[in-house]
C-alpha cells in the first residue's frame, strides 16, 4: 500500500473544514468557476476543431453545452421567461445586464443560433479561454479606443442583416455587482439603428440572493431570466439614439427590480455596491 505524503493528508482532513467555512468555501468555489473555464475550454477548443475546422459562430452551440454542466456544480436553477422572443430566424441585438464572471452560465443557458458577442480584448489573453472565444466568433473590442470599437462593431453592423446573425451586448460595459444598473454605453443602439433591426432586452435577477463577494457568500440559489419584447427601430436615426437607450434603460431597470428578491429603487438589500469578481 502506497503511503500518502503527510501534506496531502492534512489538506485531505482539512478539506472539510475549509469547506465549511465560509471565505474558503467561496474562494474555493470561484478558483474551481476557473478551473472549470480553462479545462472545459481546452477540451472544447478539440471538438471545435474537430467539427468545424476553425473560427465560426456555430461553434457556440458547442460551448454551450460545456457551460451548461457549470450550474449543476453550483447548485444554480435558472428561471426563464419569453425565451422564445430570442429564437426567431431574424437579425436582432441583444442586450443584458452584466453582474459577474458567473453571468456566462445564464448566457449560454439562452443564447440563440447564430448569435456573435462582443467582448473586452483583455479576454482574448486567457489562454484556452480565450481561444474558444475566438473560435466561438467573439468579437474582441479595445475599450480604451472607442474609435476602434466603434468600427469594429460598425463592421458587425454591416454584415448582421446580411448574414442573418444576432448579437449579444452588455450595454453597461462592465460588470456590475451593484444592486443598480449602470448607465448604457451607445454602441448596440448605434449598432440596432445603423442596421435597423430590434432590440431585444434580456435582463438576469440580481445574483445577490447568493452571491455576494464583499461578504463571501456564495451558495446555491435561483436565477431568474426575463426577455422582454423586441423593440423596433425602423424608421429610426442617430438623432433617436439617446430615448432609444433611455426607453431600454428604465425597462430593464424596472425589470431588475421586479425579479430580483429584496430589492428595490432605493438599491437595496442591506449595502449599496461591491466589487466584481
Ligand atoms: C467552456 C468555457 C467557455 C468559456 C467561454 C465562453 C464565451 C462567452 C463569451 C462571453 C463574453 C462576455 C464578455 C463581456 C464583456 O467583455 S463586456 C465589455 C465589453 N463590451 C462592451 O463594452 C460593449 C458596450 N460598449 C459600447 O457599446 C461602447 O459604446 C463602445 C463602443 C465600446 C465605446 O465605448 P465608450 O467610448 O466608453 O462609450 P460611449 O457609449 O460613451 O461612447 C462615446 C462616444 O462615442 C459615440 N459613439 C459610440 N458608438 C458610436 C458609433 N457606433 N457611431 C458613432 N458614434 C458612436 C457616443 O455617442 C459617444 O459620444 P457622445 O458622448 O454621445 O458625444
Ligand atoms: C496565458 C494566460 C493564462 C491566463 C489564464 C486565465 C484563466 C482565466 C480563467 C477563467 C476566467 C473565466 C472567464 C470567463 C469569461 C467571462 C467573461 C466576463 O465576464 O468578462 C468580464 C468582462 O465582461 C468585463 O470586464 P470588466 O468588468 O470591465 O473588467
Amino acid at each position: 500500500m502506497t503511503c500518502l505524503d503527510p501534506w496531502v493528508l492534512l489538506l485531505l482532513l482539512l478539506l472539510p473544514v475549509l469547506l465549511l467555512n465560509r471565505t474558503t468555501n467561496f474562494y474555493f468555489k470561484i478558483c474551481f468557476y476557473c478551473v472549470l473555464c480553462v479545462v472545459f475550454s481546452v477540451v472544447a477548443c478539440v471538438v471545435c476543431f474537430l467539427r468545424h475546422g476553425g473560427r465560426t459562430v456555430r461553434n457556440m452551440s458547442i460551448i454551450k453545452r460545456f457551460v451548461r454542466i457549470f450550474k449543476y456544480f453550483y447548485g444554480l436553477q435558472l428561471e426563464m421567461k419569453g425565451a422564445e422572443k430570442l429564437h426567431e430566424d431574424k437579425p436582432c441585438v441583444i442586450i443584458s445586464n452584466h453582474q459577474s464572471i458567473l453571468d456566462m452560465m445564464g448566457l449560454m443557458e439562452i443564447l440563440p443560433r447564430n448569435c456573435i458577442q462582443i467582448a473586452k480584448r483583455e479576454l482574448l489573453y486567457t489562454g484556452p479561454v480565450g481561444l474558444i472565444m475566438y473560435l466561438g466568433g467573439v468579437i474582441f473590442i479595445n475599450r480604451k479606443r472607442t474609435s476602434t470599437a466603434m468600427s469594429a462593431m460598425e463592421e458587425v453592423g454591416n454584415i448582421l442583416v446580411q448574414k442573418n446573425l444576432k448579437v449579444w451586448i452588455y450595454p453597461e460595459g462592465t460588470r456590475n455587482g451593484s444592486y443598480d444598473l449602470l448607465p448604457f454605453k451607445k454602441g448596440a443602439f448605434y449598432l440596432a439603428v445603423q442596421a435597423q433591426v430590434p432590440i431585444i432586452p434580456v435582463v438576469y435577477s440580481s445574483f445577490s440572493s447568493f452571491y455576494q463577494p464583499e461578504k463571501k457568500i456564495f451558495t446555491s440559489g435561483k436565477i431568474k431570466v426575463e426577455v422582454l419584447d423586441p423593440i423596433k427601430t425602423e424608421g429610426m436615426t442617430v438623432d433617436d439614439i439617446p430615448k432609444l437607450l433611455e426607453t431600454c434603460h428604465s425597462l430593464m431597470r424596472e425589470t431588475f427590480f421586479r425579479i430580483s428578491d429584496k430589492l428595490n429603487e432605493k438599491g437595496t438589500n442591506g449595502s449599496t455596491s461591491q466589487p466584481v469578481q
